[in-house]
Order: C-alpha cells, then sequence, then structure tokens
C-alpha cells in the first residue's frame, strides 16, 4: 500500500501506508513499484518525494512475513528502479528509516530528516544482514569503518550524527514532506549521475585488512558464537574489494545462509517476545490493556546497598524525583557520593545535564510520606523486610504502592504486614540495577491489577524489558537457576572442574560461566539462603539433605571465608581481591580430589555434552514446571527474563525456545536418561508439562499456551 498524488505542481509524493511502522509487506512492495513506475512515466511529474504516513518513514522488511511463502515484488529490484530513476527521488525520513526503511533511503538520490528521527541497520539483531543492497551502498556512502560500526552493531543513529556521517543530505525541525517537496523542487534539473550511490567507488582507508581483521576479530568475541556479525563484515569486505555487482551477489549468498538459520529464527522470536511480555494478563482476567497505570512523579527507595543505589539512579534516569532513604548516617553519605558519581558519569557519557536536584537523600523513614511509589531494597533478610511493611503501612497514605526488591522472598508474607495488601507488588532488578535490562514484576494473590499495572509502566519508563510473573519461591529466573547450578555441582563430585564447566557453558554462548558468575556475584548470598532453608549443616559432609541429593561443596567453600571475587578465593583465584579475572586454584583441584577419597566418589571423564544437557536441561524442566503451575503466562516469560537478566545468548532464543530448537523428545528423552543414573535428583524428573508436549506431537512453541493453565500464584 503506497499512494501517489501530485505536489506543487510537479513533485509526486509518494506515502507508504502500512501502519504501525510502514514496514515493507508484500503489499506496500507491490505499491512502491506501482507508483514509482506511474510517476517516472508522467511527464508532469519533474521529481518524487517518498514518505511514510504517521510520522514514520519506514521500520524495514515485515518481520512478520519472513519464514512464509515470498508474494510481491523482491527488495532488491525495488530499490534499483528507484536509483535508476531519471528523475530525482527524495526520501522524507520521519521517525525509523530502519532496516529495509534505510536500504530505501539509500536507493533514493537524497535524504532529508527529521531532527527527531533515528536511522539504522539493525538486521544483524534479528540474525541477518542489510540484503537489499545496504552492505554495499553504506560504505560507498560513508567508507568502511562507519559502515562497519552500523553493520555490525545494528545500532541506531540519531538525525544529527547521520548528517554527520553523511547518510542524509539535509536535517529539519520543521514538517520533513514539505522540506521534501521544497529540496526536489531545487534539484529537478540536476544531474543524477553522483547521486547513485551504487556507481561510487567504496572509500577504504590504507590499512583496510588490518581493519577489517581487528573487526571480525571483535566481532567474534562479542557475538559468542552469533554468526550474522560474521557475515556482516564479510558482506562490507566485498563492498571493499569487488564491483557492486559482485558485491551484491556476494550479499545474497551470505544472506541466504542466514535467513533459514535457527539464530535468525531465535533472535526474530525475540524481537516479538520482547514486546509480547508487555502484553501482561493476571488470573483473575485483569490485562495490560484494561488497567490503567497511576500517575507517578515521586518515588522512595528504602536501603542504599548496591542495588537501592542502582535503582535510585535507574529512577532519576527515568525523570522522576526520588527519596534516597537509608537510616544510618555514615552509610547514607556513602551512599549520596556514590549515586552522585554514577549520575555524574552517565550525564557526561549521554552528553544530557546531571539531575542531581531529583534525588533528596534522607536518613528519615517519614520522609517517604508524601510519595507514590515506595521501593523496598533493603537486606535480603524477612523479619527486616517485614518490620518495614508494617511501618511503611502505618506511615504511607493508604494509595501509596509498597514494591520490594526481595531477589526470592515471599511476596505475600510480606503484603500481610500491611494493610492494604493488594498495593504490595515485588519488583526484583538485576544488578547493575540501572544497566540490567531486566525487572521481574511478581504479583500475589491479592496485589491489585492497578499495583501490577503501575509496576510494569515504572519498568517502562526507566527502559527494562517487564515480565509480570507469579509469586513463587525465588519467582522465575533464581528458581530455574538453582537446579543450573545444583547440577554445576554435581558435576564438579562426579570429576569435572570449573574450569572445564564454565568453558563449556562460555562455547554455548554465556557471557561467563557458572562458577565466575557465582564467584561474582559472592558465594555467601546462596550460602545464607542454604541456611536459611535448614540446609547448611557446619562440617559436615552428607551427601543427603531433606531427603534429596545435596551438594555441601559450595557450604564448605564459605566456611573457609572463600566468598568469591571480593575474598580474592572462590571456585578460582583472583589477584588481588575484587580483580576480575579469575585464575584456576590449585587448591581447589587439590580439595576436590580429597573431597571424592572421602566421599568414596570415582572420578570420571565428564565432556561438554553432558555439561551442557545437565546444566542446560535441569534449568528448562524447572521452566516447564513454571509454566504448568502457571508462575509464567508463556514460554516468551521465561525467556525474555533469561535473555535480559542471565546472559542467556540471544542468538539462542531463551531456554524454552532453545528446548523447541533441540526438540522436545530429545529433551525428554535426555532427562529421563539422566534421572535413571541419579535417582536422588527430583530436578531431573521430567515435568508432566513437557511429557504432555511430546505425546501431543511436540508442537511448535507458539502453540504450548494451549497446553497451559492460567497464571497464578502458588504460595
Ligand atoms: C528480506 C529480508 C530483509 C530484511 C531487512 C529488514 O528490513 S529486517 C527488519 C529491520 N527492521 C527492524 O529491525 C526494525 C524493527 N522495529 C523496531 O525497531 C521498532 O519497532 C521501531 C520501528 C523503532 C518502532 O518502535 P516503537 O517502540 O515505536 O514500536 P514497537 O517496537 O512496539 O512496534 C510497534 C509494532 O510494530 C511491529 N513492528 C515493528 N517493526 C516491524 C517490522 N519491521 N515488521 C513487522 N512488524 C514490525 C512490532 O512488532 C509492534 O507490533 P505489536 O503487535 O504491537 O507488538
Amino acid at each position: 500500500m503506497a499512494a501517489l498524488t501530485l505536489v506543487s505542481g510537479s513533485v509526486g509524493l509518494i506515502t507508504l501506508q502500512n501502519p504501525p511502522v510502514n514496514a515493507l509487506s508484500s503489499a506496500v512492495r507491490q505499491g512502491i513499484v506501482d507508483t514509482v513506475q506511474r510517476a517516472v512515466s508522467d511527464p508532469q511529474v519533474k521529481s518524487v518525494v517518498i514518505c511514510g504516513q504517521n510520522g514514520v518513514f519506514c521500520g524495514g522488511a515485515d518481520i512478520k512475513e519472513f519464514g512464509k511463502t515470498m508474494l510481491g515484488p523482491p527488495l532488491v529490484p525495488m530499490i534499483h528502479t528507484i536509483e535508476a530513476a531519471d528523475k530525482p527521488v527524495v526520501a522524507a525520513i520521519e521517525g525509523s528509516a530502519l532496516g529495509g526503511g534505510l536500504e530505501l533511503a539509500l536507493g533514493c538520490h537524497y535524504r532529508i530528516t527529521h531532527s527527531k528521527a533515528r536511522l539504522g541497520l539493525p538486521e544483524v539483531t534479528l540474525g541477518l544482514l542489510p540484503a537489499a543492497g545496504g552492505s554495499q551502498r553504506l560504505p560507498r556512502l560513508i567508507g568502511v569503518p562507519a559502515a562497519l560500526d552500523l553493520i555490525t552493531t545494528g545500532r541506531h543513529v540519531t538525525a544529527a550524527e547521520a548528517l554527520k556521517l553523511g547518510i542524509v543530505d539535509q536535517v529539519t525541525d520543521q514538517s520533513t514532506v514539505e522540506a521534501a517537496v521544497k529540496f526536489a523542487l531545487s534539484v529537478e534539473v540536476q544531474s543524477l549521475t553522483s547521486r547513485r550511490i551504487s556507481t561510487l567507488p567504496c572509500p577504504c582507508p590504507a590499512d583496510v585488512d588490518a581493519l577489517f581483521e581487528g573487526v571480525m576479530q571483535r566481532v567474534r568475541q562479542r557475538g559468542r558464537g552469533a554468526i550474522a556479525p560474521v557475515a556482516c563484515v564479510q558482506a562490507v569486505q566485498a563492498a571493499a574489494t569487488l564491483p557492486y555487482a559482485q558485491g551484491m551477489e556476494r550479499e545474497q549468498e551470505l544472506m541466504a545462509t542466514l535467513f533459514t538459520s535457527g539464530q535468525a529464527r531465535a533472535l526474530q522470536y525475540c524481537f516479538f517476545s520482547q514486546r509480547a511480555v508487555s502484553r501482561w494478563s493476571l488470573p483473575s482476567g485483569a490485562r495490560w490493556d484494561s488497567t490503567k497505570p497511576n500517575p507517578v512523579t515521586k518515588v522512595a527507595v528504602i536501603g542504599l546497598g548496591t542495588m537501592g543505589r542502582g535503582i535510585t539512579v535507574a529512577l532519576v534516569q527515568a525523570g522522576l524525583s526520588v527519596v534516597a532513604v537509608e537510616t544510618h548516617e555514615q552509610q547514607m553519605m556513602a551512599a549520596q557520593r556514590a549515586v552522585s558519581g554514577m549520575l555524574e558519569r552517565l550525564a557526561q557519557r549521554q552528553g544530557v545535564p546531571l539531575a542531581l536536584d531529583r534525588v533528596r537523600f534522607s536518613t528519615e523513614l517519614e520522609a517517604v510520606a508524601d510519595v507514590q511509589i515506595v521501593i523496598e531494597a533493603v537486606f535480603e533478610d524477612m523479619a527486616l523486610k517485614k518490620q518495614l511493611f508494617k511501618q511503611l503501612s502505618s506511615l504511607c497514605p493508604a494509595e501509596t504502592l509498597l514494591f520490594s526488591n526481595t531477589s526470592s522472598l515471599d511476596i505475600d508474607h510480606l503484603a500481610a504486614q500491611t494493610d492494604h495488601p493488594q498495593q504490595v507488588v515485588g519488583m526484583h532488578f538485576f544488578a547493575p540495577a540501572h544497566i540490567m535490562k531486566l525487572l521481574e514484576v511478581v504479583y500475589g494473590p491479592r496485589s491489585a491489577p492497578q499495583a501490577v499495572a503501575t509496576a510494569m509502566e515504572l519498568g517502562k519508563r526507566m527502559g527494562k524489558v517487564s515480565v509480570a510473573v507469579g509469586n513463587c519461591r525465588g519467582f522465575v529466573g533464581n528458581r530455574m537457576l538453582m537446579h543450573y547450578l545444583e547440577e554445576a555441582l554435581f558435576l564438579l563430585e562426579e570429576g569435572s572442574s570449573p574450569e572445564s564447566i564454565d568453558q563449556a557453558l562460555k562455547e554455548f554462548g554465556f557471557p561467563m560461566g557458572v562458577f565466575q558468575m557465582s564467584d561474582l556475584s559472592g558465594l555467601d548470598v546462596g550460602w545464607k539462603v542454604r541456611k536459611a532453608q535448614g540446609l547448611v549443616e557446619p562440617g559436615q559432609m552428607s551427601r543427603v539433605r531433606q531427603g534429596r541429593r545435596y551438594s555441601p561443596l559450595g557450604d564448605l567453600l564459605c566456611e573457609q571465608g572463600r566468598f568469591g571475587q571480593k575474598t580474592g578465593q572462590g571456585w578460582y583465584l583472583y589477584d588481588p581481591a575484587g580483580s576480575r579475572t579469575p585464575r584456576p586454584d590449585p587448591w581447589l583441584q587439590r580439595f576436590l580430589e580429597q573431597y571424592r577419597a572421602r566421599q568414596g566418589l570415582v572420578s570420571r571423564r565428564i565432556d561438554s555434552e553432558e555439561v551442557l544437557e545437565r546444566c542446560l536441561y535441569a534449568l528448562i524442566n524447572e521452566g516447564f514446571h513454571i509454566l504448568h503451575e502457571g508462575i509464567a503466562a508463556g514460554p516468551e516469560d521465561i525467556d525474555m527474563i533469561y535473555v535480559f537478566g542471565y546472559g542467556w545468548p540471544r542468538h539462542r532464543g531463551g531456554p524454552m525456545f532453545y528446548a523447541s530448537q533441540v526438540g522436545l523428545a530429545r529433551v525428554l528423552q535426555r532427562l529421563e536418561h539422566y534421572h535413571q543414573l541419579h535417582p536422588d535428583v527430583p530436578h531431573l524428573q521430567p515435568s508432566s508439562l513437557l511429557r504432555q508436549l511430546v505425546s501431543s506431537g511436540s508442537p511448535p512453541i507458539q502453540r504450548w499456551k494451549e497446553a497451559i493453565r492460567k497464571p497464578h500464584s502458588a504460595l
């Protein structure tokens, strides 16, 4: 769908019409081909302007059409026709010109952009490359280094940066279409020879080979096994070294491999899942589209440890006024210095004014009396939190929402301390809270829909991916993680090492392995939780606790004061204490050998396949339990929690998507196999939902919801 109208006597104005982002669906491509042909052959038309409806130029190819039979004209010849036109074609860019949208604009002879527009080639984030000539035209227009940066990262640039780079010819604050029409009138008689980007030579720096080598090394390292960034570098290399026509052939060849890859499917699934999780619903039937969030301007944060400081920064960055409370004067002063420093650095990096005046620090709990939301971030101790919620309930007006940043404690118990339990919701941030994108919004049976809606909206304002989940021990992320950690410990007992387990997980695509991650978080954190659960028996080596297999290895390390990075020793050595580089520890190797000998365990060689299967399938199996219980509304919710909060490689789509790619029957069969070998490990016993899905023919992930109960809270 595209409409052609004649404006200013001689300008053919083509408007793309496919809300909300004018994606290049088959109908839009057909519309463009038809209208361009009509404009070119109309003697009254002397120049053409292409714009998008509703303030958006074009969000690129229609991702919803990927994987379906291709209908309508393909993008490459369509863009060639525009570039080859003998009348000037001007792109009028408002809102976004992304992916195929920017490639379309690069096929035009001129580009006029609104100052608020964003441009980019984000195909790599969908497991693809800009294969409508983008990888060949952009380097010719702006040079190889800048094109490599944009194409391999997929980052969006502002209009100002696009102008500086030479992507656009003019930026306007006024009506973009009017500016483009005026511009088109001014160039109607000018030669187009130098305006067809595909005919230009590709400007290369002298050390271009070294540049490609360096970039390739970086994208391989950063990509953790992702294939699209590598193909992007190869495509730009073709632009730099081959004539345009041959470069295009290479672009198509590389795209053919990417387009049908599992990684592209995973990344596109992530694109839609990230948007789907914002459409939450509660067991009561309340939904995102029928519940209005409360207006929020002022929020209090109580407890200014690492989490509280990060939350304060995230709130200030979202433009909110914050009352930051820490009851001890000295700790409050330290927090004030730390928060100010973080805000200063962020303001400097982002080139925005410092917003220190939006935070008020206080040692008085009473300072929270006039805020709309209180976020509690005190030490993870149930008694302390209960007491605080009781105090807040009497201090704050009835309409104040009380959110807890607990990572594992029961939200319902906290709600029960207050006179208005419907106002209580969990808001589980991930450290560092001002950087990590994930927010688990935990609702209990009594949480009001409006409280949930307000927490979800607040998360959105802070730029988070917020996922609403029911209340249970560890919520979704940590509940699944527990079994992943346990399996890693069991593998150590059976003969593996922290290094080989971490290596297997890093090769899978995690930024760090399980032991490195535990050292970073602090081994004492889990120790404290296990103590509270009555699992820790100091000095004891028994490997069965509360009727199931248990590994005391973590406890034994903690008893020696080995808490991870902060103490210089954990599963690895860190020299000096606090350094981030793990080194294998000969002491640990001896300790493990002695431990196995005392336990009568015969060490065996464990390959990376077993490491991955046991750690990942244990985690995935818990994911099926969570779905079955309705704690998470769908597999997308779990997957987004893992991608945005736990470093699960995005190109593998999240644990549940990964299970669907491996094949549910295979996951079931391996879990059965391991459970037979380890009958004392209940988390290896396949979930009934997994069995049910396999027996109903392993439907695609989009249809799992049909087999799942409505979401609810388990506690
Ligand atoms: C033949 C292969 C060729 C490939 C080349 C390509 O062009 S690949 C596609 C490259 N384009 C992109 O990656 C852009 C993706 N879109 C965005 O980044 C953003 O949507 C936006 C354009 C910046 C707009 O952001 P905003 O926050 O305003 O809105 P939403 O993200 O919530 O999107 C609104 C709805 O539109 C859907 N949508 C967005 N882009 C596309 C698209 N390219 N194709 C299909 N659908 C798209 C999005 O899913 C939202 O839909 P809902 O149903 O409301 O969730």
